[in-house]
């Protein structure tokens, strides 16, 4: 067989940004919109990750690196432990001069001891602050607590040395000390409650401070408890037990984090705005070329071009797909994956649907009525099946004209799927009306071998991404064997797309494709020309001459 290549005819693809397309695009209204939701969005976005952040990562980090409370606790049982220590190494003579001075360097040097004593049996006798005294420990009433070490606390102690001052004792040994129940206020400003734990009963005692309800084991965990919105630091020395909690919440976070809360608001509000704006902008040159293109469907601007589909057994034109085409008064030309990409997300498409519909059935009347087999390739995406106006263009400008739907095609691309009963439905009655069905750019999308039994699919047509494997050594290529035994075991016939050199046309009519659309044989051309090839036997149609007969059939079963 002899094949005539075709030169191609060289199209000019202007870059859609470049384009000059402006008009409409979103009101003041939508825009201001836009605007204030961006602002907000971005702010309360900023808001919520900074809480968050603070509340995930900040506070605990810095709770665990010694936080407000915990520096005061840490420091004041360091210093409780470590007075004990310091009391009992003393050499002096107990009570002596010495002894009381030792006493009182030890009392001066920390933060939260107010005094220390020494006591034999049950009665003091000597402290830092009062000297020589004698005081039954009797007097205090029986401890609050008394730890496993043997430390005994006992609270609200107005010792005689100081009336008026309700202390904190802790004592252990031959020693006590008076502890300070200031609630001390954390950097935060949130106050600090000093609880007592009993590890052995569970109970845990407020001493100082606002009530903290928090269990023991809860307290002794070592871990920042979250409870709603507040964030609870407990540091207990377990040496006596004793803990101070600070519970943080959004006041204090605020008074703590205020100016990176504000900081990072300010940053989400300036992105929200940012994202707000692209939106905005996507939306206006969605508008304004989805403006252009309605309009240009009504100037003329919009045409259809037809390629023609080849018999691979016989070399016969067969049929052709109508291809939409753009050209600007500018004589600029749209790609149609830029056009048709952008009506797809609205009704549109299905303006332009109906468009092709009217234009070939019109544009290529005498090839319908002349050439009994001729078949005319529509191509249709999935949103067409369930608009009305779709199914009105077949019946207007198809069967009221008297064209058998045998002849007309619908190409449906893979790349979209076609999955809602509604759709399923009308390909099945479409196809039952006599309609062929045609999967296009099969093995890039969504087809699967129950689908392509459910649509009642008579053709696929296989992707050019395909043909150009053709000859490589790669997973595609090694595919189209099982893609083409896999239609031929169905009974579907196959259009293999994208034709362009001789390797690829002798690979797949040996591999038993039944079409190919491609280059090779012709670029899309004029309505006008594909009629003067076929009235003149020119090209494309010299393909055929060969062959004897002009015009084959498409499809199985035909
Ligand atoms: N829903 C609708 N989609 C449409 C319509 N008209 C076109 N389209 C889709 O737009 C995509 C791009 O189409 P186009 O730029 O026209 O490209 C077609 C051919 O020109 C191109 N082609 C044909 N032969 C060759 C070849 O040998 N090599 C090569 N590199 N390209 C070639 O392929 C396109 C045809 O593709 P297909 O439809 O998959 O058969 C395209 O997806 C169109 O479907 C419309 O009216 N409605």
């Amino acid at each position: 067989m002899h094949w005539i290549p075709v030169r191609l005819p060289r199209l000019s693809i202007p870059n859609v940004e470049r384009t000059n397309l402006s008009y409409g695009g979103p009101s003041l209204a939508a825009t201001l919109t836009w605007l204030i939701a961006g602002i907000v969005d971005g702010a309360c976005v900023g808001l919520i990750a900074t809480l968050l952040g603070l509340y995930t990562y900040i506070l605990p980090s810095l709770h665990a690196s010694g936080g407000p409370s915990t520096n005061r606790l840490r420091l004041q049982g360091g210093e409780i432990q470590g007075a004990f220590d310091r009391l009992e190494a003393i050499s002096a003579d107990r009570c002596s001069p010495d002894f009381l001075a030792e006493m009182r360097a030890i009392v001066l040097e920390s933060y939260t001891i107010r005094d220390a004593a020494y006591r034999q049996g049950n009665v003091v006798l000597c402290s830092s602050g009062a000297g020589q005294v004698r005081v039954s420990i009797d007097s205090f009433g029986p401890p609050l607590f008394r730890a496993v070490s043997g430390a005994e606390t006992w609270r609200n102690v107005e010792l005689p040395s100081a009336p008026g001052v309700k202390s904190t004792i802790i004592m252990k040994g031959n020693f006590s000390l008076m502890v300070a129940p200031t609630g001390q206020q954390s950097r935060g400003g949130s106050p600090i409650s000093t609880v007592l734990v009993n590890p052995l009963s569970g109970a845990v005692t407020t001493i100082y401070g606002p009530r903290v309800g928090l269990s023991a084991a809860a307290l002794l965990s070592h871990t920042p408890i979250r409870k709603g919105l507040h964030i609870i630091f407990a540091e207990c020395l377990e040496s006596s037990f004793v803990c101070q909690v600070q519970v943080i919440g959004l006041k204090e976070i605020w008074r703590e984090f205020s100016l990176p809360i504000v900081l990072l608001v300010l940053l989400g509000s300036a992105i929200g705005t940012g994202v707000a704006l692209f939106i905005l902008q996507a939306q206006r040159r969605r508008a304004t070329f989805e403006n252009r293109l309605r309009r240009a469907l009504g100037t003329g601007e919009i045409s259809l071009e037809y390629q023609p589909i080849v018999d691979l057994g016989s070399g016969r034109v067969s049929g052709a797909e109508a291809l939409m085409r753009w050209t600007l008064r500018s004589n600029e030309k749209i790609p149609p994956t830029a056009f048709i990409a952008c009506a797809e997300q609205s009704a549109l498409i299905t303006d332009l649907t109906c468009f092709a519909i009217e234009t070939a059935s019109r544009e290529l009347r005498s090839l319908l009525s002349d050439e009994p087999d001729f078949v005319i390739s529509i191509n249709i995406v999935s949103r067409d099946l369930t608009d009305p106006r779709f199914l009105l263009a077949l019946e207007t400008h198809i069967v009221a004209k008297g064209i058998n739907p045998r002849r007309i095609a619908l190409e449906l691309t893979e790349r979209q799927p076609i999955d809602t009963p509604g759709a399923m439905a009308t390909i099945r009655a479409l196809h039952a009306k006599g309609y062929r069905i045609y999967i296009d750019d099969f093995g890039t999308g969504y087809s699967n071998l129950a689908y392509l039994g459910e649509l009642s699919v008579d053709t696929i047509k296989v992707d050019m991404i395909f043909t150009q494997s053709v000859g490589s050594d790669t997973i595609r290529a090694r595919l189209i064997p099982s893609i083409l035994g896999m239609a031929k075991d169905l009974g579907i016939s196959v259009i293999v797309e994208g034709i362009e050199t001789e390797e690829q046309e002798s690979y797949f009519q040996l591999s038993g494709a039944n079409f190919a659309q491609g280059w090779r044989y012709s670029a899309s051309v004029p309505a006008g020309s594909l009629l003067a090839f076929a009235n003149s036997n020119q090209l494309p149609w010299s393909l055929c001459q060969n062959h004897g007969r002009r015009v084959g059939s498409l499809g199985k079963g035909v």
